[in-house]
């Protein structure tokens, strides 16, 4: 009879999910879009609130007696995003998001303190890339002195939203290292980084406590009361929105692949201990599991193809049929979809390509394939360095917005030469985010409440929307693919110039 919610708050929307152990089955899905603030110097921030407005707008949303049923929520969020807050619990400023570029000279700034990027390796696991926490304490220090003097704690998106139902405030793990500060080999603050982000202050006293992904704690009774729930209800440890995805592909175990089309184009897989690339070409997170969790990350997914639809004036939702008679290699054109730099490769400064048009191939439909085709090469990049270090996959298991295209489903099939699974539920890090809840209500009553039995037994796949390499398309794609290559290093050459020294 009782309900687990799984919250995401992702960069474009906020998604909620009512799962039903019991049944297993999706009882309902509610969504409610999010904006953001997007400046010429790369800047990308959203209010807070925002998220907590859109939550209150799902649940709103959402059938009472389903409200009443509920015995324990998990939350999700995009990763990266520093929430400053005041001793009160008082947002301080807009919280600078995961693809903001604005502090890139902050990045190079800290890991230059510590004696460049391979030392940062050493000491946490990871460089501090475009987009990680630690940066943008640095650019709050300067642009934002008031709220730098006011500062008393520090939280991520999916922290601030557990802060909101609880009144508690932690981190975990999986979004912890994803501040740049977590030692991912040790799961211990870094004193040298946070001491080379900050010799002014002790930022340990700035962050909450870190707890083990199966804690839980109370939801307030003052928000029960507001959103109609239970003053039992449980919230889980939460977790970043790919640690949430992880668990909701069923990727808690070593071997499966999991990629998330979304905002951001994102790769990931379980470690059961951690898996450092001392050249920093991919992630080395914790996952929010107890294991780890490493990871590619394209800032530009569905930035690309929304950017494309957007311009010719139509809805990514229909961009299946706008591309019908389109074929693989978009009749030569290639894009570099870097509309808002990048982070694999680590080029935070680099804009977008269009090349190779002609009077014949320039059409609505080769530009938005090839917008579609560039995101997916850049993520088949990133895939490289991991099959370069050994890791090898037999399917690719698919989640985000993205994941709803047909043809998206089949680029990804053919650009990797793999047969691509895709879960019942389209909404991964919401459904993870749920089925975190229910492990951790298990475990109040049962300490051995395993989470892979329970993806085991709740991450269903879709086998009709299962898709398989085809042979000429694969072949197709080879070509095309090195020459989106040969542009990328082109690319790398222009904007090392105006990346910042470090390493
Ligand atoms: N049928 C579709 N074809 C292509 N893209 C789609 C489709 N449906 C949704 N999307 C894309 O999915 C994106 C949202 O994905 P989502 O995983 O929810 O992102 P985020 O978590 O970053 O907010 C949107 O940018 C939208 O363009
Ligand atoms: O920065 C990263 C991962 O390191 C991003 O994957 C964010 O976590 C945002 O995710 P989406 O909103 O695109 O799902």
């Amino acid at each position: 009879m009782s309900l687990v919610v799984g919250i995401d708050a992702g960069t474009q929307s906020v998604k909620l999910v009512v799962y039903d152990p019991a049944d297993r089955c999706v009882v309902a899905t509610h969504g409610q879009a999010l904006e953001l603030i997007a400046g010429d110097d790369g800047s990308r921030e959203q209010h807070p609130a925002w998220w907590i407005d859109a939550i209150r707008a799902c649940f709103a949303k959402l059938d009472p007696a389903l409200r009443k049923r509920v015995a324990a929520i998990g939350v999700s969020g995009q990763q990266h995003g520093f929430v400053p807050l005041d001793a009160a619990g008082k947002v301080l400023a807009p919280a600078k998001l995961w693809c903001d570029t604005s502090t890139q000279a902050e990045c190079a700034e800290i890991m230059d303190t510590v004696g460049g990027a391979q030392e940062c390796v050493k000491l946490a696991g990871n460089p501090i890339l475009a987009g990680y926490t630690a940066s943008k304490l640095t650019w709050t220090r300067k642009h934002r002195p008031e709220a730098y003097a006011r500062l008393a704690s520090i939280l991520l998106p999916h922290d601030y939203v557990n802060f909101w139902l609880t009144g508690e405030r932690w981190m975990e793990y999986g979004d912890a290292s994803g501040t740049g500060w977590l030692d991912v080999r040790t799961r211990q603050w870094s004193k040298p980084l946070l001491a080379a982000t900050d010799a002014q202050r002790d930022l340990s006293a700035l962050l909450p406590p870190l707890v083990a992904a199966d804690a839980s704690f109370t939801i307030s009774p003052v928000i029960a009361e507001e959103l109609g729930l239970p003053r039992s209800v449980r919230v889980s440890a939460g977790g970043g929105d790919n640690m949430m995805a992880a668990i909701g592909t069923g990727n808690v175990t070593p071997g499966v692949l999991s990629m998330s089309l979304g905002t951001s184009g994102t790769l990931f897989a379980y470690a059961a201990q951690p898996i450092v690339d001392e050249a920093g070409g991919w992630a080395a997170f914790c996952s929010s599991t107890g294991g780890w969790l490493p990871l590619i990350c394209t800032m530009n997914c569905t930035v690309a193809t929304e950017a494309v639809a957007k311009a010719f004036g139509f809805s990514t939702r229909d961009g299946d049929t706008v591309m019908a008679d389109t074929t693989p290699g978009a009749h030569g054109l290639v894009m570099l979809p870097f509309f808002n730099g990048e982070r694999t490769p680590d080029l935070p400064l680099a804009r977008g390509g269009l090349f190779n048009l002609d009077l014949n191939n320039f059409t609505r439909a080769n530009v938005y394939r090839a917008a579609m085709e560039g995101a997916t090469y850049a993520l088949r990049n990133g895939y490289d360095l991991l099959q370069a270090a050994g890791m090898g996959f037999d399917a690719i298991r698919l989640t985000g917005g993205g994941s709803q295209s047909a043809t998206w489903r089949q680029m990804v099939a053919d650009v990797f030469a793999l047969p691509v699974e895709v879960p019942t539920q389209a909404e991964g890090a919401a459904l993870g985010a749920a089925l975190q809840a229910l492990w951790a209500l298990e475990k109040t009553s049962n300490a051995d409440a395993d989470l892979a039995a329970i993806a085991r037994e709740h991450v269903q796949l879709n086998t009709a929307l299962a898709t398989y390499p085809d042979a000429q398309a694969v072949a197709a794609y080879r070509p095309a693919y090195r020459q989106f290559l040969r542009h990328l290093d082109d690319a790398k050459a222009l904007y090392a110039e105006r990346q910042p020294a470090s390493g």
